[in-house]
């Protein structure tokens, strides 16, 4: 490994092992922030790489994101000017450069190392190397000693979700939101069948509701019973909406928004005929690739849920597209790439998408609505609504009958509401579901 103090040899040099992961985040960290893509959209474009140096970049990309504001106001006071206007990708390379000597087991010879290396490869950057070479072993002398004077909750999480988040649930629980926000999830998967075998194979531990949580995973490609399709990846709190329809053996769902289908597999693994519908043909492929890796079928439809004509289905699922505000511990860049006025918009959409899945819904048949969102506007609001303008539904409480461990999440109004900081299970890493909101509703006979 070169250490970041090597005069700079000329001529053109092999690049050195790792380079490659490190562009590729930075490169997708500087997308996320100056163009809004999600993570998966600005690491998918770019040309292959191998499994293992692709969970790097991802690693190194999530970190940074879920550190942001930590990491920015490190930098702040370690760059005296400022950065440079005129080298704005600088930026990408300093925050993940910084992540991974503060947050990840990086040596950090390798990381200013690679980061320098990094900068002097690129046109706009390469003036800069020494500046990165020099602030990035501030950050590995001073760095920890420094983290102890900024506080994580008010700069990692942007002002407008930390405020909504105290309003709706108190500043005790939005701190806890936060606090787990900062910590790497464990890799939580559903499995067709035997959950005590799959997670003795996977190191893991079969969680209350049947989900196996993997604490080391690696890439997952990788891992047994991927490839022969014995389980997929879901959270824990996901696996939950589907599961209040009860036993649905051979009864007709709808799975209304299915991509990437983890509810329709969970579904066709019970035993229901499931009718897969969602608007993007590019998602409904990779549901259909899933579906085909488990061995499990289902009736995948390329439509508009809120104007799609067919069933009456004895049970409709309706995952609607949300903020997805509960996910940021899996998805640190909705946290960046969310605004405030994005509620409003997919409120409007998920009122017209609950209407036309109650009209789905036989007389007597149920209907479950969810949303991986902890804001009110997508959930309970929604339920409130639906009851309140249309006599031919009623709430299907959840209760004891649903297990005990589904039933602890239950509202006063008999909903289910997850939040990141539920189930604390001693090292935070062990911890923690994604937010999310259901509800069960019956189409009055
Ligand atoms: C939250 S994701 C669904 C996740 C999925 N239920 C699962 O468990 O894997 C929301 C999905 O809704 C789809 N969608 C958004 N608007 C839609 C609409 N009007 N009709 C059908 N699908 C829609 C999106 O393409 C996206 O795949």
């Amino acid at each position: 490994m070169r250490s970041p103090n090597r005069p700079n040899p000329t001529g053109p040099r092999p690049a050195a092992p790792g380079l490659e992961a490190r562009r590729r985040a930075a490169d997708a960290l500087d997308r996320v922030l100056r163009s809004g893509a999600s993570m998966d959209e600005a690491l998918q474009d770019a040309p292959a790489l191998e499994p293992r140096d692709r969970a790097l970049a991802f690693h190194i990309l999530a970190v940074s994101l879920r550190r942001l504001g930590t990491l920015r106001t490190l930098l702040a006071g370690m760059l005296e000017r400022g950065l440079p206007r005129s080298a704005p990708r600088l930026e990408a390379i300093l925050l993940t450069g910084a992540a991974q000597i503060l947050f990840m087991d990086v040596p950090d010879h390798a990381a200013v190392g690679l980061a320098v290396d990094l900068a002097r490869s690129d046109r706009s950057t390469g003036g800069y190397a020494g500046l990165a070479n020099a602030v990035l072993r501030r950050v590995a002398r001073e760095g920890a000693a420094r983290l102890a004077d900024i506080d994580p909750l008010a700069v990692d999480t942007p002002d407008w979700l930390r405020r909504r988040w105290i309003d709706t649930y108190g500043a005790d629980t939005a701190a806890a939101i936060a606090a787990i926000h900062a910590k790497e999830p464990a890799l939580d998967i559903s499995v067709k069948a035997d959950p005590e075998l799959w997670a003795e194979r996977l190191s893991g531990e079969v969680l209350p509701t049947g989900t196996v949580r993997v604490l080391q995973a690696g890439p997952i490609r990788a891992l047994p019973g991927f490839a022969e399709g014995a389980w997929w990846v879901q959270d824990a709190a996901a696996a939950l909406p589907a599961r209040l329809l009860g036993p649905v053996a051979g009864l007709r769902v709808a799975d209304l928004c299915a991509a990437p289908g983890g509810k329709t597999a969970q579904l066709a693994a019970a035993g229901a005929q499931v009718t897969a519908i969602d608007r993007s043909g590019e998602r409904l492929v990779r549901l259909k690739e899933n579906l085909a890796r488990l061995n499990l079928a289902a009736t995948c439809v390329a439509a508009d849920a809120a104007t799609y004509q067919g069933g009456p289905f004895d049970a409709v699922l309706l995952d609607a597209p949300c903020t997805a505000t509960g996910t940021l511990r899996r998805h640190p860049d909705i946290a960046w790439s969310k605004r405030p006025q994005d509620i409003a918009t997919l409120a409007a959409l998920q009122a017209r998408l609950l209407d036309r899945a109650l009209d789905l819904v036989r007389p007597g048949g149920l209907l479950v609505y969810s949303t991986c969102s902890l804001e009110r506007e997508e959930g309970e609001d929604q339920i409130a609504r639906l009851l309140s303008a249309r006599p031919d539904a009623e709430r299907v409480p959840i209760d004891a009958k649903d297990g005990a461990a589904v039933a602890a999440f239950t509202t006063p109004q008999g909903d289910l509401r997850t939040l990141p900081c539920d189930w604390m299970r001693g090292e935070p890493e062990r911890s923690g579901l994604d937010g999310f909101f259901a509800a069960r509703l019956r189409k009055r006979d």
